[in-house]
């Protein structure tokens, strides 16, 4: 990949969507991973530091030090407005009013989480007059590794069409901190959490497979190329097939013709 194009590619589209929904700039959730560090950068060279607004959203006992450490450190360094709100008390609220405690698993939790720093990054970007970024990237998209309406639930996606292993390598060219670049991808949902433990294989090797089931190659050929027990390809395409509906708008039952008004 030339990633000066792809740079300039991503910064190119941030300024003309923000100009056309006539808007102030964007608010990006700063988690202190690296998907969020590259798009603020992206972002600021789109917009100016002027308009990007930086908000930390860490939980008591979950969050590390060093992720808002590095949120900081980011916002920082691209001179961007930063916040820094404290989730934990919001999240213990929901909980106490849900009387079904069955709700209490991590993974139900944990899209909560993401949920709540959803409403809370829309609740500045309505303030300003500005559209949230989202920071997803390819390898998540098509995995539909991202909770519906949490961190999926965003007004545009510039590094949606980079794998993750792309990511790492722009984040390079960006001048991105090194100890940011190496730390281990975790959504942060719940303590412990890391993507290469949920998803089962090294985002190396994730990556060559969305490469070649993106560009057709045929399931049954892939545990032959890898060398990867049925289970470990079993477990990414079946994440495919069955979070396609992510990438959709909810479906509408027509019960009328005039159909058009939807597009
Ligand atoms: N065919 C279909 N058509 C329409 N809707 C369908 C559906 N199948 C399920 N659904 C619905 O989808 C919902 C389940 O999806 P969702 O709520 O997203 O939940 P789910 O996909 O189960 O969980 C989200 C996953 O993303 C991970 N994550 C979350 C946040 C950030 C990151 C990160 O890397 O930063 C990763 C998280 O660790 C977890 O593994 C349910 O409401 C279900 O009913
Ligand atoms: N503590 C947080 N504060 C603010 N935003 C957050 C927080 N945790 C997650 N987010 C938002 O959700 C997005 C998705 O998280 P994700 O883990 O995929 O990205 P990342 O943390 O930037 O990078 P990495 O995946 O390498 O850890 C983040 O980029 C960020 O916008």
């Amino acid at each position: 990949m030339d990633y000066d194009r792809a740079r300039s590619i991503i910064v190119n589209f941030i300024r003309s969507k923000v100009k056309e929904a006539d808007s102030t700039g964007v608010v990006i959730g700063l988690s202190g991973g690296i998907d969020s560090a590259v798009t603020a950068n992206l972002a600021v060279e789109a917009l100016g530091s002027e308009n990007v607004l930086g908000i930390h959203l860490p939980e008591e006992g979950v969050t590390s030090t060093k992720d808002s450490k590095d949120s900081e450190i980011i916002a920082n360094s691209l001179g961007i407005n930063f916040k820094n709100i404290d989730i934990s008390r919001i999240l213990n609220c929901f909980i106490s009013e849900i009387p079904d405690e069955s709700g209490e698993k991590p993974p139900v939790v944990g899209n909560l989480k993401s949920r709540i720093r959803m409403c809370l990054l829309y609740y500045y970007a309505n303030s300003f007059y500005k559209m949230v970024v989202g920071t997803g990237n390819k390898s998540e998209i098509m995995l539909g590794y991202f909770t519906k309406y949490g961190d999926g639930g965003v007004d545009l996606e510039p590094i949606g069409d980079l794998y993750k292993t792309e990511v790492f390598e722009l984040a390079k060219l960006l001048s991105i901190p090194e100890h940011i670049i190496n730390k281990k991808p975790s959504a942060g949902l719940w303590s412990g959490q890391t993507d290469e433990n949920e998803l089962g294989l090294p985002y190396e090797i994730i990556d060559r497979i969305l490469n070649l089931v993106f560009h057709g190659e045929k399931p049954e050929n892939l545990q032959e190329i890898f060398d990867l027990t049925p289970d470990q390809i079993d477990l990414l395409l079946s994440r495919m097939k069955s979070n396609i509906h992510k990438r959709k708008v909810p479906p509408i039952a027509i019960v009328d013709a005039a159909r058009h008004y939807m597009e």
